[in-house]
C-alpha cells in the first residue's frame, strides 16, 4: 500500500521497482566506469612520466660516456673528493675543464641514482651551457659548478611535478629566477631531483617517481622535502642543490643526510618560476635555498645569488648583497631544545659538540630559548600554512592519487572544520598537541 502512494507521489515512468533497481545499478556502473577511467588515465600520465625519465638517464648515460671519451685521462675520484671551493678555483684557474668536472658528476649522480632513486630528470641543455660559458666574457662565482635542482623548480624544457599527477605534461618555457642566476653565474644545472608528493611532508616518496633512500642508511628516509637533494649529494652526486623549505624542507634532509643546508630569510632569493600545493600563504613563507657538503659552499652560491642580475630579474627581492663580514667571529646564541620536539641523544651531543667547535673558533655563544613555543608551532606556523583549511592543498589531490605516506595526513586535512574542532574538543584532554594541531588545521576566518 505504502508502495503504491509512493509510486503514485513520484510517479515513476519505469513502472515498478525493477526498473529503479536497474537504474541505479547502472548508475552504480557508470560511476565505478568514471572512476575506473580516471585512475586509468592517471596511471598512463604517471607511466608516461616514468617513461620520460628513464630516456633521459639514458640520454645521460650516453652524453657522459661522450664527454669522457672527448676528454682522456681525467681523474674522476680526484675531482668528486674536491670541495667546492676547491673545485670553484680549479676551474677559474683552469686546471680543471667544466666538461671533465660535469661529466665526473653525471657519472656519480647515475650510480647514485641506482642505489638510491633520487633524480628525476636530466637537464640536457647543460651540453649547450658548456659552450655557452666559452661564451661569457668574465667568469661568474659558479663557473663550471655542476647544480643539481629540486623537482619543482622551473628549468626551461622540463616538467615540474611537484609530485603531483596534475602538473605532469606541462614543459617548462623558461627557466625560473634562480635558474637564471646560477647560470649567469657559471653553474651548470644538471639534474632534477625527487620530492615527497605536494611537499607538503618530511619523507620522500611520490606515486610517479617512488621513494628516495637515504645513502647513508637505505633502510632510512632522506628526509624532505628536498630528500632527492640531500641523497644525491649525501652519495656524492652533486656538489650543490638548490632545495626549497617552509617548515624544515631544506633542515630536515640535510639533517638526516649529513649535510649543510641554509634556509634564507623570507624573499630574499626570487621564488619566480616554482610550482607549488600552498601559493600565496603570506605569513609562512617559502623560501628557496642551498644544500651542499660544507658550510663554505653554501656561502659561496648565496654570495653568488645575492647579485644585481637577481635583483634585476626580480625587482621584489631586497638588493642586499652578501656581507662577507658575516663570516668573521660573531655572537651566536644556542637553542640545546626547542621545548616542543625531544631531541635525540644525538642530537643533543651534535649541538654540544658544534657548541665547543664555534667557540674554540672564537665565537661568543649565549643560550636561547624560543618564546611561546607552542603558540608559535600551532597558531602561527600549522595555522599560517593551512590558513584557508587546508582547502588549497585537498584541491591539489583531486584527479590524483594519494601517496600511502601521505594518506593519514591527507585524510585529516579533508575532514570538514566542524568534525575537525569536535574532535578537537574530545581529543584535548587524552592528545592536547593533536588537539591543537586539529584546531588549527582549521585555518583562519
Ligand atoms: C592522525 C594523523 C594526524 C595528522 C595531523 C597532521 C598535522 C599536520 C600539522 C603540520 C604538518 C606540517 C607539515 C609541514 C611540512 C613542510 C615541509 C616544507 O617545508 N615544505 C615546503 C617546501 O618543500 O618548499
Amino acid at each position: 500500500m505504502t508502495q503504491e502512494r509512493l509510486w503514485q507521489v513520484l510517479d515513476p515512468p519505469w513502472g515498478d521497482l525493477h526498473a529503479l533497481l536497474a537504474l541505479l545499478c547502472s548508475s552504480a556502473a557508470a560511476v565505478g566506469l568514471l572512476r575506473w577511467l580516471g585512475r586509468r588515465q592517471v596511471q598512463q600520465k604517471m607511466d608516461e612520466a616514468r617513461r620520460s625519465r628513464h630516456l633521459a638517464l639514458e640520454r645521460m648515460e650516453k652524453a657522459a660516456r661522450r664527454l669522457k671519451q672527448e676528454n682522456p685521462g681525467t681523474q674522476s675520484s680526484q675531482i668528486l673528493s674536491l670541495t667546492m671551493v676547491e673545485l670553484a678555483e680549479k676551474l677559474k684557474e683552469g686546471s680543471l675543464s667544466p666538461e671533465s668536472v660535469l661529466y665526473s658528476y653525471m657519472d656519480k649522480a647515475l650510480e647514485v641514482n641506482q642505489e638510491v632513486n633520487c633524480v628525476t630528470d636530466f637537464i640536457h641543455g647543460c651540453e649547450d651551457q658548456l659552450q655557452e660559458l666559452k661564451k661569457q666574457k668574465e667568469k661568474g662565482l659558479l663557473y663550471g659548478i655542476p647544480i643539481s635542482i629540486k623537482d619543482h623548480i622551473n628549468c626551461k624544457g622540463h616538467i615540474s611535478s611537484g609530485g603531483m599527477v596534475k602538473f605532469l605534461g606541462q614543459v617548462k618555457e623558461v627557466d625560473s629566477i634562480i635558474v637564471q642566476v646560477l647560470k649567469h653565474q657559471g653553474g651548470i644545472p644538471f639534474v632534477k631531483t625527487n620530492i615527497p608528493q605536494t611537499m607538503i611532508n618530511y619523507d620522500c616518496s611520490n606515486l610517479i617517481f617512488g621513494q628516495t633512500l637515504n645513502p647513508l642508511n637505505p633502510q632510512k628516509s632522506p628526509g624532505g622535502s628536498s630528500g632527492g637533494e640531500g641523497a644525491l649529494i649525501a652519495g656524492g652526486g652533486s656538489i650543490l642543490g638548490m632545495g626549497s623549505d617552509v617548515g624544515g624542507s631544506i633542515r630536515l634532509p640535510s639533517s638526516f643526510c649529513g649535510l649543510c643546508g641554509l634556509k634564507p630569510t623570507g624573499n630574499r632569493i626570487s621564488k619566480q618560476g616554482v610550482v607549488g600545493a600552498l601559493m600565496g600563504m603570506q605569513s609562512v613563507t617559502g623560501v628557496l635555498g642551498p644544500m651542499a657538503r660544507d658550510v663554505d659552499s653554501l656561502a659561496l652560491c648565496m654570495k653568488a645569488l645575492l647579485c644585481q642580475e637577481m635583483f634585476q630579474l626580480d625587482p621584489t627581492v631586497p638588493p642586499i648583497p652578501f656581507n662577507d663580514q658575516q663570516l668573521g667571529p660573531s655572537s651566536c646564541r644556542v637553542l640545546r631544545r626547542d621545548g616542543y620536539f625531544q631531541p635525540s641523544p644525538s642530537m643533543i651531543r651534535a649541538v654540544q659538540l658544534t657548541r665547543q667547535l664555534l667557540q674554540d673558533a672564537g665565537h661568543t655563544l649565549a643560550p636561547f630559548a624560543p618564546p611561546k613555543i607552542d603558540y608559535m608551532v600551532d597558531e602561527l606556523f600549522t595555522r599560517g600554512i593551512f590558513s584557508d583549511g587546508a582547502a588549497h592543498l585537498v584541491d591539489c589531490f583531486k584527479g590524483d592519487m594519494v601517496d600511502p605516506n601521505l594518506k593519514s595526513q591527507y585524510n585529516t586535512y579533508r575532514l570538514p572544520a566542524l568534525l575537525k574542532r569536535i574532535l578537537a574538543i574530545i581529543l584535548k584532554p587524552i592528545y592536547p598537541r593533536i588537539a591543537r594541531d586539529l584546531g588549527a588545521l582549521c585555518g583562519v576566518g
